[in-house]
């Protein structure tokens, strides 16, 4: 049992347990305004940090992924340049031509207000010196206007020159903060205050007879019956008047939650504003609501939307509806105009028909807006990734919403979430604070000193706002921060910290982007303002144990359905039971030296073993983790190891579609891909991180580390090893190096030892492994 481990970690012990809760009697209510400089700088430096990753990664790197930051668009070409209010040069920027064919850009939250910066797009291969002379001849403005095609940028200075060529902007200063951070107190609401710690939230009744009381009789909708943590919650969230957190550890049923949440406001004739962090997120529960009928929009570039949820689409419905009749109507005469203008010879008559054309375009625009505004005010339910809900749909919105939900919370950096909590009178954020939070790239690079000047808070305010906005890292303890992290390099992380920046900043007493909105509002409330989901419906209890002891202060119970589920009882036929299919729970210790890591420098992808990585999409993965990751870590033994395990439970009879093989290591990966991916294409080979919010029957976790000195890196993060332990359904086969991994810190020593004494443990002998 986890009690009787003779590991010094406690596991139930608050102390070593750091969690943000445990902390907030600690926390100081926050200024806004010195809050805002503060992500503003913040956002600068990961913006800085954005650009240097992209110079030196561009080949790897995506203009895509560089956008997905939404605080960038790139590919731009000068459209149209006009004089402006007060003699300011206006650039329209759209999409270069010779990019996109449909003109339209992607999602983005740049907005009327932010500050941006217009600059020269260069090559990755352009030179230091090169990107410097690009930041020098570029200019700043302000966004002015944002249209599907286009967005407007009234340049700073008047005599300003626009870079050529190719452009890209990104943003400088998010509107969102700069206007919280000139806003005068007066205007400031209870619900501001109660996000800055300034006001508490208003209690809600403790007691569940009193919460029943205050919310009145719930007739619950959704079929499947929610459990009594799920009813409370919902109830929770419905009393409270400002903020409320939904705790929902893996496979808790938080979206399950949400959505019943979601139709209870609805009955209470409350208009809500659905938000996550990515597309995904948000098209789940527009899925998942359209059975019940909610008159609801999603925002958002059909071309990135599910096909399930375009019914619902603003675009497709602003195309489709009855008020889009209207703006045909004019599409039409327009068209028809057009076309007179062809078989028009007299010039007069041309000219006039040029100037009805303009009218025409203007009522069209006019029309269009008016039919957008009003299927977007006459929808109960809005929906929009964070980026979406900043887009030019909702700037007439502002404290429109009655409440605005944030699904996967804890996954969005909060600069991102005040677009949409400025929408709202009151906030639900649903979310586990114990995964991995967003990427966040800006560890890496120096703070600016202009701006962390101008950002950096007066002596008294000082004392008040470093404590709520503390990074994460420094709540760790001593013990857990010692495994060094600076020979890991590898795509997954969710940082590319090294300990000495870190250590740095954390001197510096810099606060964090990757503290979110979650942590830092259950810092500084407390658990007051949150309630758990504790029933899961993934894990065997054998699975669920060590993260349910350790991280959510033993609150977890399976569910009956799942608590001894096994492989051996999959519903379908030809699954054997044997010894792989009837054991939830296996760890496979490497230790003892033979299955040593490769060294950093160690090439695992030599030419002579391109017999190992047939099939094009291993060969891709390889030569991805080849030329970006020259010093991620691999375990060529481990990695044979996997295959072995994941080869026995096929031959088992459990479907490849049904297993996972998951590491923290890129280079591991490609190793795996090259053993796995032609033999078993169905099984998913992924990275801990990019398997954040997914499940499998049987999940096998490659730890890597296995070396003299006990060095762990990313094994090091506790949230990672959360996400790591939690995805499996029926069986979470673990291998690694027990010896290593024990040397990692209080909670990997204490995993190893939950391993050791509750998994079937197998000491592996690599001369069984030839030839696998
Ligand atoms: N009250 C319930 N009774 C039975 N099954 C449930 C209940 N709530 C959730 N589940 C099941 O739990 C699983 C996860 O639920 P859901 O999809 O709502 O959660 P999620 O938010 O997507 O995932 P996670 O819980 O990992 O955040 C689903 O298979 C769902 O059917």
């Amino acid at each position: 049992m986890l009690s009787s481990t003779s590991d010094s970690y406690t596991m139930t012990s608050r102390s070593q347990t750091p969690n943000a809760e445990y902390l907030w009697h600690e926390m100081a209510p926050t200024d806004v305004s010195d809050f805002a400089a503060k992500q503003l700088d913040l956002l600068d430096r990961e913006l800085q940090a954005e650009l240097a990753e992209t110079a030196e990664l561009t080949s790897q790197h995506s203009p895509a992924a560089l956008q997905r930051s939404g605080l960038a668009l790139l590919n731009l070409h000068i459209a149209n340049q006009r004089t402006g209010l007060g003699g300011k040069t206006v650039l329209e920027l759209g999409l270069d031509p010779a990019i996109s064919t449909s003109g339209e850009l992607p999602e983005h939250g740049l907005r009327v207000g932010d500050i941006v910066g217009v600059r020269e797009q260069i090559g990755g291969a352009a030179k230091k010196k090169e990107r410097s002379e690009s930041e020098k001849k570029g200019v700043d403005g302000v966004v002015v206007k944002t249209v599907k095609d286009a967005i407007h940028v009234a340049l700073d200075r008047e005599e300003a020159d626009p870079p050529g060529g190719k452009l890209w902007i990104y943003a400088r200063m998010n509107w969102t903060m700069t206007k919280l951070k000139d806003m005068p107190l007066s205007d400031q609401s209870n619900f501001i205050r109660v996000l800055f710690g300034q006001s508490s939230p208003s209690p809600v009744p403790a007691s569940s007879d009193a919460l029943d009381e205050d919310v009145g009789p719930i007739k619950w909708i959704s079929e499947r019956p929610l459990n009594t943590s799920q009813q409370d919650a919902i109830k929770f969230a419905l009393s409270s008047r400002e903020i409320a957190l939904i705790h929902g550890p893996p496979g808790t049923g938080k979206t399950h939650t949400l959505i019943e949440l979601i139709l209870q406001l609805l009955a209470r004739n409350q208009r809500l504003l659905v938000c996550g962090p990515s597309n995904i997120s948000v098209d789940n529960i527009v899925e998942r609501l359209a059975p019940h009928k909610v008159p609801m929009v999603r925002l958002g570039h059909p071309a990135r939307l599910l096909p399930s949820v375009l019914n619902h689409s603003l675009d497709v419905l602003t195309k489709t509806s009855d008020a889009a009749a209207l703006v045909q109507d004019i599409r039409h005469e327009m068209d028809a105009k057009q076309a007179s203008i062809r078989k028009t010879k007299s010039g007069r008559e041309r000219k006039a028909i040029y100037g009805e054309m303009k009218e025409l375009r203007k009522e069209y625009r006019e029309r269009e807006r008016g039919c957008v505004d009003g299927l977007v005010r006459g929808a109960k339910v809005v929906l929009a990734t964070l980026h979406g809900a900043g887009g030019h749909q909702l700037r007439h919105l502002q404290g429109q919403f009655d409440v605005v939900i944030i699904d996967e919370a804890s996954q969005a950096l909060e600069a991102q979430c005040w677009v949409a909590l400025l929408a709202a009178r009151k906030a639900v954020l649903a979310g586990d604070h114990l995964q991995l939070p967003p990427t966040i790239k800006s560890q890496n690079v120096k703070p600016k000193s202009s701006s962390s000047k101008a950002a950096a808070p007066s002596a008294a305010k000082k004392n008040k706002t470093t404590a709520a906005t503390k990074p994460a890292e420094e709540q760790k303890p001593a013990e857990e921060k010692k495994p060094s992290t600076t020979n890991d390099a590898s795509l997954s992380p969710t940082t590319t910290t090294t300990t000495t920046k870190l250590q740095k900043l954390t001197l510096n007493k810099a606060p964090s982007l990757e503290t979110t909105l979650f942590d830092r509002l259950l810092a500084l409330h407390g658990p007051s303002i949150k309630r758990m989901l504790t029933v899961q419906y993934r894990m065997h209890a054998r699975i669920m144990a060590f993260p349910s002891t350790t991280l959510y202060s033993s609150a977890l119970t399976a569910a009956p359905a799942v608590a001894a589920h096994l492989l051996a009882d999959l519903p379908y036929p030809g699954v054997q039971r044997n010894d792989d299919t009837t054991e939830p729970l296996i760890f496979y210790d490497t230790q003892g030296g033979s299955f040593p890591e490769a060294p950093p420098d160690d090439d695992p992808f030599p030419s002579s073993s391109s017999s190992a990585t047939p099939g094009a999409d291993p060969a891709k993965l390889a030569k991805k983790g080849r030329s970006l990751l020259s010093d991620s870590r691999s375990n060529p033994a481990e990695a044979a190891l996997c295959a072995a395990h994941v080869a026995a439970l096929c031959a088992a009879g459990v479907r490849p579609a049904d297993i996972a093989v998951i590491t923290p290591y890129n280079a591991q990966l490609a190793l795996l891909a090259g053993l796995l991916g032609a033999r078993f294409p169905a099984v998913e080979l992924g990275s801990v991180d990019g398997f954040q919010g997914r499940e499998k029957e049987a999940v096998v976790v490659s730890l890597v580390r296995s070396n003299g000195a006990g060095e762990v890196g990313f094994l090091g993060e506790r949230r990672r090893l959360n996400v790591a332990m939690t995805r499996a359904r029926r069986q979470l086969c673990v291998v690694g190096d027990g010896e290593t991994v024990g040397k990692g810190g209080g909670f990997l020593r204490a995993w190893v030892g939950f391993l050791e004494e509750e998994g079937e443990v197998r000491y592996p002998d690599v001369a069984e492994l030839k030839g696998v």
